[in-house]
């Protein structure tokens, strides 16, 4: 038999199937999905086995050297699937399927097979293995292919297991448990003056799971030594079984129930239910403003999925998970839930994805890279927040969480769910023209009005001498809200806001030698910092340039909101959120649970505390410059900003006592931000689809971006002109090429940088000439010289 093979190197030149022989004792063990060593030139390396053929069509091939997983880490599915992504984001196979798997089984770890079960009920041949311990190290066994056999059959039965020792400090893994030991002595056999023994012994009967040691000991009030002597004995047995390092132990999840649904939401979850129940995949588009109760159209989605006997992967944006939205589906499912998002350590990923491919629970809640859980029945996929951009990966592969969705929503026949209170223009025009299916809630539960919005024009304060950085209106509203009892949220668009330093003589601006961009003040150390690169220095004393000592940063970040807020408002309370004060694990929501028990008026902050807040007592919402994200050249930057102030909007009055928003701009006659006064995303689709149509931009056409880099600034400009003649020569008369240019970010890491864009409505040979492109460069790009990036539907143009 030949396995077909996905090698790890990344390279073009080996982004193919390779053939090896499978040894002969080995048949039965190495299937489709799991992972193996092979020889590769003088090298050995791993590889993914993605078929198995009876032969192959080269007259010589290798054999596998090594097996390292007993059971397949990738469904047959998800290997497809990777096949499907490689070509769609035109990158390697190999990364596609790196991306599948958890860190923890990509980086060096001690692997182990760990008995699950009684020894007598495992075979002689491999009992003295597991003598001295219930474990012993994967290297005793896997050189051995007779050995290799028999362990493979036991974990197929359920009775041996392979783990990887992901190895975390200050993080249990295990824990000691007594039960019963399957001897069968009797409790009368215990001498009658051994109370305490009894009394243990009873208790651990009584019990049909196996009790931790700790328990035991504390709920009979028993020293170690009567347990102790209770094995010695042969009454019961200690065993070491796996506690998860769960990451959020100790937190108790309050359960909820279905609330019975309004007229709305059962008008737009009863078509999501007949194509779970029909098995019929559609992708629904759910429209629903802030406080319509999208939420729980999903809960019960879910709950219909699981009484199918189905999964459900749920996607939110990373800065949306917060504890606040894990709670709203563990309070529902409570353990059938598995959570998956960046701040996990690579052990704590692990331990929730083996849950997954274990089918200990039936439902993701995760961010982007959850959408390939490898569940393999699944019955509904849910994207909260659709519009969001951080559901496109900007390193490759390059590729959307919305675009596998739908795929794996086809291959499983189950409905997809994109929900947004602002979709993205890509996905409403699609509900228009009718390939997704339009849900639309427009009115918030119990028909509780949309806040009241009031756009200050920031122009005419300054006019009227108000100089600071809060308009009247806004200064006479907060202090409202505190005389009354009241909570308000206070927004600060981060993007647009560096803090740069600048010399108030000269204007010299301090710059970063390896990149064109200017450095960020960092207050902490006092230091400037390159976020491109990471290179760091003194905040100077005086101007580089003139010399001058009147060199100051500039800009208003969180900090110096908080800073005026004080000087303003002294007797407010203020916490404030951003990438500062919540870097620590768990200060997120220390800093949240903290404003919803009422400790602060205010809750100050960037992006993060722009979704997902749910407290009654926020009646005021206040955007501090809703135009900063406005003047960033990309065609998305009215959208971005539109959709901003609406999810920022619909924090406030989402319960009894009614909202209010002061947004504070300084183009307030934008459309984007006009149109936030009534919540008019109909008319603001409109008006955005002419400036696209205009432009020429998606969702009329569809765009790729061409990034060429290299340190030579005329080689980079060569390579450019040749790959924009040859796109221009291949593709239809009716696609533009557009470029070179340089980026908008000249240099980075002392490298040149310079892009091509293509514009096209039809291109059936796309993929192939932009293959050529790649090929026509390999060489160049594996000695690291060159860099030509392909960015199929590119979001970030810098
Ligand atoms: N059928 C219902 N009956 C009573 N209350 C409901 C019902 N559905 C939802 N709610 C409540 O209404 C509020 C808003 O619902 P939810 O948070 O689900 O809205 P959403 O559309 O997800 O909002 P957003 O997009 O702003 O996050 C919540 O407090 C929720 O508990
Ligand atoms: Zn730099
Ligand atoms: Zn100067």
């Amino acid at each position: 038999m030949i396995a077909k093979v996905i090698v790890d190197v990344p390279s073009s030149q080996t982004d193919r199937l390779y053939d090896y022989e499978i040894p002969e004792e080995w048949i039965e063990i190495v299937q489709v999905g799991i992972r193996v060593i092979v020889p590769f030139g003088p090298r050995k390396i791993q590889g993914f086995v993605v078929d198995i053929v009876s032969e192959s069509t080269f007259e010589k091939t290798k054999p596998i050297i090594e097996v390292m997983d007993v059971v397949p880490i990738l469904t047959d599915e998800l290997i497809q699937l990777g096949e499907w992504l490689s070509e769609q984001t035109l990158s390697f196979r190999l990364s596609a399927y790196q991306l599948m798997i958890p860190a923890a089984l990509r980086t060096k770890v001690k692997k182990e097979v760990h008995l699950k079960t009684e020894r007598q009920k495992i075979s002689k041949e491999i009992l003295p293995l597991f003598e001295k311990e219930n474990k012993i190290p994967w290297e005793q066994v896997s050189k051995n292919n007779r050995l290799l056999k028999v362990i493979h059959q036991f974990v197929k039965d359920g009775f041996l297991e392979i783990t990887y020792q992901v190895e975390e400090k200050g993080k249990k893994k295990t824990e000691r448990y007594i039960k019963l030991a399957s001897t069968h002595l009797e409790i009368e056999d215990i001498p009658s003056r051994a109370v305490k023994q009894k009394e243990v012994l009873s208790y651990v009967a009584q019990h049909k799971e196996p009790i931790s040691v700790q328990a035991l000991l504390d709920a009979t009030n028993t020293t170690r030594h009567v347990l102790t002597t209770l094995i010695k004995k042969g009454y019961v047995q200690e065993i070491e079984l796996e506690v998860y390092r769960d990451p959020l132990a100790g937190t108790n999840y309050e359960r909820t129930e279905p609330r019975s649904l309004t007229a709305k939401q059962t008008e737009v979850i009863t078509p999501i239910w007949e194509s779970l129940e029909g098995e019929a995949h559609q992708t629904f588009l759910l429209h629903g403003v802030t406080g319509s109760g999208k939420t729980e159209v999903y809960l019960q989605s879910i709950d219909k999925s699981l009484r199918a006997g189905k999964e459900a992967i749920v996607l939110v944006p990373e800065i949306s998970l917060t504890p606040q939205m894990v709670q709203r589906f563990k309070g529902r499912f409570g353990s059938k839930v598995a959570v998956l998002h960046s701040g996990l350590s690579m052990g704590e990923k692990y331990d929730e994805w083996r849950k997954i491919l274990r089918k200990e629970v039936q439902v993701v809640v995760g961010a982007r890279s959850a959408i390939f859980a490898p569940f393999t029945n699944i019955g509904i996929i849910i994207i909260d927040e659709e519009h969001e951009t951080s559901y496109k990966q900007e390193e490759h592969p390059r590729y959307h969480a919305r675009d596998v969705a739908i795929k794996r929503g086809q291959y499983y026949k189950c409905p997809v769910i994109l929900g947004s209170a602002t979709p993205s223009l890509e996905s409403y025009a699609r509900a228009i023209k009718g390939v997704y299916n339009l849900l639309p809630l427009t009115e918030r539960v119990n028909n509780r009005p949309m806040p009241a919005v009031n756009v200050i024009d920031m122009r005419e304060e300054l006019r009227q001498g108000n100089r600071s950085m809060f308009s009247q209106v806004l200064l006479e509203k907060l202090r409202e809200r505190i005389a009354k009892g009241e909570q308000s949220v206070l927004f600060l668009n981060r993007r647009g806001y560096s803090t740069f330093v600048m010399c108030r003589d000269c204007g010299y601006v301090a710059t970063c030698d390896h990149c064109d961009i200017s450095l960020t003040y960092h207050r902490t150390n006092h230091s400037l910092k390159c976020h491109y690169c990471g290179h760091e220095e003194k905040m100077p004393n005086t101007c580089e340039s003139c010399g001058s000592d009147h060199i100051r940063f500039f800009g208003s970040g969180t900090q110096k909101v908080e800073e005026e807020l004080t000087r303003v408002l002294p007797e407010a309370k203020v916490i404030r959120m951003d990438i500062d004060t919540t870097r620590r694990k768990g200060a997120h929501e220390k800093l949240l649970t903290a404003f919803g028990k009422g400790e602060a008026d205010i809750l100050l902050g960037t992006q993060m505390i722009a979704k997902g807040l749910d407290f009654p007592k926020i009646t005021l919402v206040g955007v501090l410059a809703a135009d900063s994200m406005l003047h960033i050249p990309d065609f998305r930057s009215a959208e971005r900003t539109f959709q901003l102030m609406e999810q920022v909007s619909g924090r406030a009055g989402r319960h009894d006592l009614a909202g209010e928003v002061i947004i504070q701009s300084y183009t307030p006659n934008h459309y984007s931000i006009e149109l936030v006064r009534t919540h008019d995303y109909d008319q603001f689709f409109k008006m955005e689809m002419s400036q696209r149509k205009m432009g020429l931009y998606p969702p009329y056409v569809f765009m790729v971006l061409i990034n060429i880099s290299h340190v030579e600034l005329t080689h980079v400009i060569n390579v450019s002109e040749k790959i924009t003649t040859f796109l221009k020569r291949q593709l239809a008369s009716d696609t533009v090429v557009l470029g070179p240019v340089a980026s908008p970010l000249t240099r980075i890491k002392d490298r040149y940088r310079y892009q091509c864009m293509i514009k096209y409505r039809n291109e059936s040979g796309l993929r192939e000439t932009l293959r050529e492109i790649q090929q026509h460069y390999i060489r160049e790009m594996n000695q690291g010289q060159l860099q030509v990036s392909i960015d199929m539907h590119p979001y970030i143009f810098i």
